[in-house]
């Protein structure tokens, strides 16, 4: 038996933090959505908003559950409204070590049965636990984007993961009416591990001069039958989301087969993070995007 949840803690109000808020209060959790900046939370609040009415509009969900959901959401940038959660899930940036400054904030404030659970792509579990007070209660939950439409979480346990918490993990994301699969912590765990050398692939394909972006990706599009092209898919996660998920995985495998592609470094070393910052391998700032090679 895993342990009730009923109030849930978002930290990071990013895409991923976005759509996670969005889908445990349209499953009716009541959900305290935390980030640094208040201008961020009411940015993702109006997102939230927009996803929800898209989803009225097309007939998934009425005007009245729309409601419902959006008065189940709080954002705050105060750590201590975390106090009431029964499961925080830490979706803040990819950086092992703005997610340890957090983790170090919040333990203090959290229930001590509380769970806590990170977003990770690819980060050790085992090694975030130990940041924390609650090894035991700490694990992965890895959700993919986008939230509200992708049907798979990866739920990862680290070495001192106990079955109550996986119980539990495992019962709310079944509420939320997603698939699980269950991963080993090992670097990427199984859906980065397989698709982010593809994506870095890609983009040594246009390092090399193989093809354009228009040509890679209409080529796998096509080609391949992929929903995305793999440059655009890249830009879609966030290009320095891709490029700390392949450091983690050349450190962590210690194989040359996952050496970030140079061009990667450079895109984000120029602040072309993908759609979140307004240009990567296609420019969004135009009424349609446009390939930047
Ligand atoms: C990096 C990691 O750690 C792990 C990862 O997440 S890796 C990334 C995994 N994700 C993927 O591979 C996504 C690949 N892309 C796709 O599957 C599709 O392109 C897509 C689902 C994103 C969009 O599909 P599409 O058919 O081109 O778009 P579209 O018809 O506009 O949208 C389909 C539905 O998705 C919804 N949707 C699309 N983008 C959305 C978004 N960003 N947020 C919320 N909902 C979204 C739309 O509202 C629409 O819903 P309705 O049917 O209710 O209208
Ligand atoms: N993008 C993707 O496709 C996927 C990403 N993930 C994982 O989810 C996590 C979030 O990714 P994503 O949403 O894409 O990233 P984003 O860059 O969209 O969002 C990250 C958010 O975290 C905030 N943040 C940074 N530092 C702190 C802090 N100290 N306290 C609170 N909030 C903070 C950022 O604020 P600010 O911008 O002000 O720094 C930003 O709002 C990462 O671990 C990522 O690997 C998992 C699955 C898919």
């Amino acid at each position: 038996m895993g342990s009730e949840i009923k109030n849930v803690g978002v930290i990071g109000a990013g895409q991923m933090g976005c759509g996670i808020a969005q889908v445990s209060a349209a499953s009716g959790y009541r959900v305290q959505l935390y980030d640094l900046s208040p201008e961020r939370i009411e940015a993702a609040l109006a997102t939230v908003n927009g996803n929800l009415a898209r989803q009225v509009a097309s007939g998934k969900m009425t005007e009245d559950e729309r409601k419902a959901a959006l008065a189940l959401i709080s954002g705050s940038a105060d750590v201590n409204d975390l106090a009431s959660a029964d499961l925080v899930i830490e979706a803040a940036t990819e950086d092992e070590s703005v997610k340890r400054k957090i983790y170090a904030s919040i333990c203090p404030v959290l229930k001590p049965e509380a769970i806590l659970a990170t977003n990770t792509s690819s980060l050790s579990i085992t090694r975030l636990a130990s940041a924390t007070d609650r090894p035991e209660r700490f694990m992965g939950i890895h959700f993919m984007n986008p939230v509200p439409v992708m049907k798979l979480v990866e739920l990862v346990r680290g070495i001192a993961t106990d079955e109550k918490t996986f119980t539990s993990a495992k019962d709310f994301v079944t509420k939320l009416d997603k698939t699980i699969t269950v991963a080993e912590d090992f670097p990427a765990f199984i859906v980065n591990r397989i698709l982010l050398p593809m994506i870095n692939e890609a983009i040594y394909t246009l390092y090399e001069g193989v093809g354009s972006v228009d040509a890679i990706d209409t080529a796998m599009k096509l080609g391949a039958n992929h929903p995305m092209g793999p440059l655009q898919l890249a830009d879609f996660i966030g290009l320095d989301t891709c490029l700390s998920i392949m450091q983690v995985l050349h450190d962590g495998l210690a194989d040359s087969k996952y050496r970030p592609c140079p061009l990667l470094v450079k895109y984000v070393e120029a602040g072309w993070l993908g759609r979140k910052s307004g240009r990567g391998f296609y420019d969004y700032r135009g009424p349609v995007p446009v390939p930047t090679r």
